[in-house]
């Protein structure tokens, strides 16, 4: 069956569909990961969004019970070039088909993926429609430039109510704006005592519950769509040792008085290389994200940067000059993507040691 993928601009992609017939919208976005595609299709992050993978062949691992970032994809479509129909694979159980169809996700194949990617390039994403070829094009295209991207997209996937991942360590509030399930992992295989919460917790309700640490997630759409949270930053901020990781490294620069701004088409991928500053070493890490802090707006703040990414320049790191604060741009959790930042979660584990050891003043005094 013929699908098609009509972009604000006019270009049609006619390919094959997979996945559900449902027709989606969303704004669309390119990754460069060569593996890892469950674990992309099911990142949080991508809410309302259509991704395109540039890697040509998909799915030829099937999909597994192991491999998912949240139980339920917020993707709005997945396109490829070439959808492998037969997964092979020990672990897998279903194929990425039947998978979509589950989940009422429209997939499409046979294009030129090439082409859609040079294209986003060139003009930054695009709003697009993922339709039957029955549809009237001009009408797409004309609602399309009309259309408003969605700003509640945290808000439907945050979890509604907290929960708690219990363990014997660190205490940590684990602030969940759509967060990658691979962020509870890592605080989980340090022991951390995890208690997950809603994206519009209030700084006294952290503080209430006296934690070591608060993490602040990851998640989808323009950090300004989320004042609540910045304004629980603030509260928190001085208080409690704090990590931040994508969306939540950008709520922290607002909330320290930085600015963000959308970028032209993002990082998305498992090959992003990035310089950290401090030590003067490069690694290769897994990213996800279309808005980035302004460096220029840091003049003035209390934060500086300690990461850089090198293809582009663009902030991938902040630290705070007197408090127990640190956030990145890229995934540390990595899933999918190298794990080469993997010891992130070992610093901000020392952070919780340092400060619980000094009573709490060194997350004072910093
Ligand atoms: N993965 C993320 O947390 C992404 C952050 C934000 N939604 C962006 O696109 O920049």
């Amino acid at each position: 069956m013929k699908r098609q993928l009509i972009l604000e601009d006019g270009t049609v992609f006619v390919g094959e569909a997979f996945g559900s017939e449902q027709e989606k919208t969303g704004e669309v976005v390119f990754n460069t990961g060569m593996t890892g595609y469950q674990e992309i299709l099911s990142d949080p992050s991508y809410c309302g969004q259509i991704v395109t993978f540039t890697y040509p062949l998909i799915g030829n691992y099937g999909v597994n019970r192991d491999d998912f970032e949240s139980i339920e994809p917020a993707v709005h479509g997945i396109i490829v070039k070439e959808m492998c129909d037969f997964p092979s694979n020990f672990r897998s159980q279903f194929s990425i088909d039947a998978f979509l169809k589950a989940k009422g996700i429209p997939g499409l194949a046979e294009i030129d993926t090439r082409k859609l990617t040079k294209k986003i390039r060139e003009f930054g994403t695009l709003k697009g429609k993922m339709c039957s070829m029955d549809v009237n094009v001009d009408e797409v295209v004309h609602s399309l430039k009309t259309a408003v991207l969605p700003t509640n997209q945290v808000q439907q996937v945050s979890t509604k109510r907290a929960y708690p991942s219990p363990g014997r360590g660190n205490k940590v509030v684990l602030v969940d704006f759509g967060m990658k399930h691979g962020i509870l992992r890592e605080l989980t295989k340090r022991q951390c005592d995890v208690l997950v919460v809603p994206h519009n917790v209030t700084a006294e309700e952290i503080l209430r519950l006296e934690p070591d640490g608060i993490m602040l997630s990851n998640g989808p759409g323009d950090p300004k769509d989320v004042p609540e949270a910045i304004q629980m930053i603030q509260g928190v901020l001085g208080k409690i040792p704090l990590f931040g990781i994508c969306l939540g490294h950008q709520l922290f620069a607002l909330a320290c008085g930085a600015n963000t701004e959308k970028m032209r088409f993002g990082h998305r991928g498992s090959n992003h290389p990035v310089k950290d500053l401090e030590h003067n070493r490069v690694m290769i890490t897994s990213q996800n994200h279309g808005y980035t802090v302004e460096e220029a707006s840091l003049t003035g703040t209390d934060i500086v940067v300690t990461h850089r990414a090198l293809n582009d320049g663009t902030v991938e790191g902040l630290k705070h000059k007197f408090h127990l604060a640190f956030t990145v741009q890229y995934h540390p959790e990595a899933s999918p993507g190298p794990d080469d930042a993997n010891l992130l979660f070992d610093q901000f584990v020392n952070l919780m040691e340092t400060n619980k050891k000094a009573g709490n003043e060194a997350c004072l005094n910093a």
